[in-house]
C-alpha cells in the first residue's frame, strides 16, 4: 500500500511550532493526530496539505510533496479545514463543483458518498452544521485525492451527525488515506487504526490504536482522567 512519510520542522517567524514531527501511514488506515490545545496539530496538517511550507519531507509512494506544485498535489491530498460559517452562497452542487477544478473529479459520486444528493441545490448556507461538514467532506471528495486530511471533523456536532462523520470516514478509508485532527480522544480511541500524539510540536507518542498505553494519555495532557474499559471498547473520562 502507499505509504505517506511526514518529518518536518516548521515556525512562524521566530516560534518553532513542529520540530521534526515524523510519522508515517498507509492507504486503508484512518489515522487520528490528537495532543492539547495549541501544540501544533493543524499546523501539521496545514503542512501535508500544502498551505504552508515546512522544512524536512513530506512524501506519498515516495512523490515529493514539498516541492510539488499545488495542482498536481491537489491530485494526492485533499484537505477539509475547520468549519466555519460558509461565507459564499453556493449552492451544495456549485460548492462541490470546487473541488473538481484541479483534478476533474466526479461531483456526483461525491455528492452520492456523502448521502447529499437530494440537498444539491439548496444553497451551503441553508445547510444545518452537520450537513456543511458533509458539504466540505464531498469537496474534498471531488478531488479523487488518495489522502484526505481533516481539522476537526467533527466539533461543534451532535452525537448523531458526529456517528455519520465517523462512519463515513470508516467507510472511505477503505481507498484512502485518512488523516483527522480530533479533539475528543474517544472518537480517536474507537475509530482510528493509528493515532499521532503531538505535544508542543514533537511527536511523544505514535502507534497502533490498541497499543496506546493510557498513562500516554495522563502524561500527555498531565490530568489523572478516569479509563474505562468493556468488550475492547476502551472510554476516557475527563
Ligand atoms: N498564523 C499563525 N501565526 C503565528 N502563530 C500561530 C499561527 N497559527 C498558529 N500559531 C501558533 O502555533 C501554535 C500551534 O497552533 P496550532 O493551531 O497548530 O495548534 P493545535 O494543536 O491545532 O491547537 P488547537 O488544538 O487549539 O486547535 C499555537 O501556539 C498557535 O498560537
Amino acid at each position: 500500500m502507499p505509504e505517506l512519510y511526514v518529518n518536518v520542522s516548521f515556525s512562524y517567524g521566530d516560534f518553532e511550532v513542529l520540530k521534526n514531527a515524523e510519522f508515517s501511514a498507509r492507504k486503508g488506515e484512518l489515522v487520528s493526530i490528537i495532543g492539547p490545545n495549541g501544540s501544533g496539530k493543524s499546523t501539521l496538517l496545514k503542512c501535508i496539505a500544502g498551505i504552508l511550507k515546512p522544512r524536512g519531507r513530506i512524501s506519498y509512494d515516495d512523490v515529493d510533496l514539498v516541492n510539488l506544485r499545488p495542482k498536481e498535489r491537489a491530485k494526492i491530498v485533499s484537505y477539509v479545514p475547520q468549519s466555519s460559517f460558509p461565507e459564499f452562497s453556493f449552492t451544495v452542487e456549485e460548492f462541490v463543483e470546487l473541488g473538481t477544478y484541479a483534478t476533474g473529479g466526479d461531483v456526483e459520486e461525491a455528492l452520492r458518498m456523502v448521502g447529499l444528493e437530494r440537498k444539491r441545490k439548496e444553497l451551503i448556507t441553508r445547510l444545518s452544521g452537520g450537513e456543511y461538514q458533509l458539504a466540505l467532506i464531498a469537496r474534498a471528495l471531488a478531488q479523487g485525492s488518495d489522502v484526505m486530511l481533516l481539522d476537526e471533523p467533527t466539533s461543534h456536532l451532535d452525537i448523531n451527525h458526529t456517528k455519520e462523520i465517523m462512519d463515513l470516514l470508516t467507510r472511505l478509508k477503505d481507498e484512502k488515506l485518512i488523516i483527522a485532527v480530533l479533539h475528543d480522544l474517544n472518537l480517536a480511541l474507537n475509530y482510528s487504526d493509528y493515532i499521532v500524539i503531538i505535544k508542543k510540536g514533537i511527536v511523544v507518542w505514535k502507534g497502533k490504536t490498541q497499543e496506546l498505553p493510557l498513562e500516554v494519555i495522563e502524561e500527555v495532557y498531565g490530568i489523572k482522567p478516569r479509563f474505562l474499559e468493556s468488550n475492547g471498547v476502551r472510554v476516557v473520562l475527563p
